[in-house]
């Protein structure tokens, strides 16, 4: 599956949208058996620029698969992609804390990271129990 979802993410970068960072990223998440793929999306007004990761996500979530078994990232990096703080947050909301997460580059340079691992000490749904309103 590592290798599978890796290319699904290579697939993915072709679709990126980037006229003003020219810097294209892939992603590919499988999520309930099913793999959805995801590329950067940029905007003129440059902050509403969507990653990736989670337009992979958006994706899977809005087709109800809610529940994210592994990523694979794939940019042109000088070593394995870095994913944002953003994404990595919204990536800890449908994945456990050993779910694997491939990072790679186009020279194949992959690393296999779990999610406790990209965003240690997530804020989560859990962290919301002593507020009652
Ligand atoms: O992990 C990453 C890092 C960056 N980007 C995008 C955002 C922007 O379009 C471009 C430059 O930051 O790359 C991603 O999609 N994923
Ligand atoms: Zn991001």
């Amino acid at each position: 599956m590592k290798d599978k979802l890796i290319q699904e993410a290579l697939e993915a970068r072709k679709q990126a949208y980037t006229p003003y960072s020219h810097f294209k990223v892939g992603a590919a998440v499988l999520a309930d058996g099913v793999i959805f793929r995801g590329c950067n999306v940029e905007n003129a007004s440059y902050g509403l620029t969507n990653c990736a990761e989670r337009t992979a996500v958006f994706k899977a979530v809005s087709e109800g698969k809610r529940k994210i078994e592994a990523i694979a990232v794939v940019g042109d990096t000088e070593g394995p992609i870095t994913p944002c703080g953003a994404c990595r947050q919204v990536l800890a909301e449908f994945c456990d804390s050993d779910t694997k997460v491939y990072l790679t580059n186009l020279s194949g340079q992959t690393e296999e990271w779990t999610m406790s691992r990209l965003l240690p000490g997530a804020f989560s749904a859990a962290d919301m129990d002593k507020e009652k309103g």
